[in-house]
């Protein structure tokens, strides 16, 4: 890649900049939406807001002008809260390359279309599904930017993209695998925050690595099994899309959809953890959509479904965790993905 644009400077925007940078892409421009930001990753060289200690790389710009980003660039990274690709995608789409690759960051799952990222892109931005890279996989932006060492995903139809976007990306501390599963590993990607949720809630409950160790297995389970019947890959969801970033996302206290989780599990209501939290959970919203996608193809999300209740009908979550608990017995099958199970 000859120049990237990363449209979106949170914290895994940034961060992915930095990654675009150190593995030799010569020009890097990051879109922030307050040209404030922008302003201080030009003169700074820092990101103030949310990576503040992770210098950018010299290869790095920022601008607030969308246009000056998208201008020339061969990649269009896509790294803004996933309620808000369409409409910010719209102002764009005109301005992109008609042969630039387009590389989704993001994690969820619409509200209301139930598409997932890539098809919202395709939709919105015209283009072939081939020219659509999904990146996603265990990568807590704080910990990439400190170039600690991780494994990711770069999903895409064509695959001579997916390892054009592996090879901009690929550093010593970031080791990018390539797949032709797009649909499974978005699920996985979107899934996993509102399973972390979940995880969260476990948590501040005081609940245990039993506990924690079922939530992560059952909810990959049930990940697994909307997936099968949205012709993913089973296998994906044993992967880095699957159930590594899964395991980092609930693990990490540098998650933000387990730290949401956490504070609704001490009792606090969706609005007062939502003024607690300045960046994106993303499983608050998706815990919505996943579930009417898993009710539109007929498959069970339990945990979905009890968190999408605490989030959105205040319901208790030691209520949620009990109503789990007391769901009919049934036989396990793991790695037989069925729509009821
Ligand atoms: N942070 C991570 O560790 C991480 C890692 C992997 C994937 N992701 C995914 O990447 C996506 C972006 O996450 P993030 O952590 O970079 O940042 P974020 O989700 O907190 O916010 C992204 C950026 O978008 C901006 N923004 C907020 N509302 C906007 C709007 N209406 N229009 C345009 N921009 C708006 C914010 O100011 C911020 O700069 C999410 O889908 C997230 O799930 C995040
Ligand atoms: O901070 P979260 O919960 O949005 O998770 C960040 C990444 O998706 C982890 O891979």
């Amino acid at each position: 890649m000859r120049r990237a644009a990363v449209l979106g400077s949170g914290s895994w925007g940034t961060a992915f900049a930095k990654a675009l940078a150190d593995a030799g892409t010569p020009e890097v421009t990051i879109w922030a939406r307050r040209p404030e930001v922008a302003a201080a990753m030009r003169e700074r060289r820092v990101n103030p807001d949310y990576l503040p200690t992770m210098w950018l790389p010299d290869a790095v710009t920022a601008t607030g002008d969308a246009a000056e980003a998208i201008d020339g660039a061969d990649l269009v990274v896509l790294a803004v809260p996933s309620q808000t690709l369409r409409d910010n995608l719209a102002g764009w789409a005109g301005l992109i390359d008609p042969d630039a690759t387009l590389a989704s960051l993001m994690k969820g799952i619409e509200l209301g279309t139930l598409k997932r990222m890539s098809e919202v892109v395709v939709e919105v931005a015209g283009v072939e599904p081939e020219r659509v890279a999904v990146v996603t996989g265990p990568n807590l932006a704080p910990e990439i930017a400190a170039e600690q060492v991780a494994g990711t995903v770069v999903a895409c139809r064509d695959i001579r993209r997916a390892e054009l976007v592996q090879r901009a990306i690929s550093t010593r501390y970031l080791r990018p695998y390539t797949n032709d599963d797009v649909v499974g590993c978005e699920l996985g990607g979107a899934v996993k925050n509102v399973i972390a949720l979940a995880y969260g809630m476990a948590v501040a409950l005081g609940f245990g690595d039993n506990t924690r160790a079922t939530l992560i297995t059952r909810g990959l389970a049930e990940t697994a099994r909307l997936g099968a019947a949205l012709g993913a890959n089973p296998m994906t969801f044993a992967g880095l899309a699957g159930l590594g970033d899964l395991v980092a996302t609930c693990s990490s206290p540098l998650s933000r959809n387990r730290t949401f989780g956490e504070q609704l599990g001490r009792g606090e209501t969706l609005e007062q953890a939502q003024a607690a939290t300045r960046q994106t959970a993303e499983g608050v919203k998706s815990c919505l959509s996943i579930r009417d996608l898993a009710r539109s193809v007929g498959v069970e999300m339990p945990i979905t479904e009890q968190v999408e209740l605490v989030c959105h009908e205040n319901l208790d979550p030691l209520k949620a965790l009990a109503a789990l608990m007391a769901r009919e017995t049934k036989p396990e099958r793991p790695g037989v993905p069925s729509t009821g199970q």
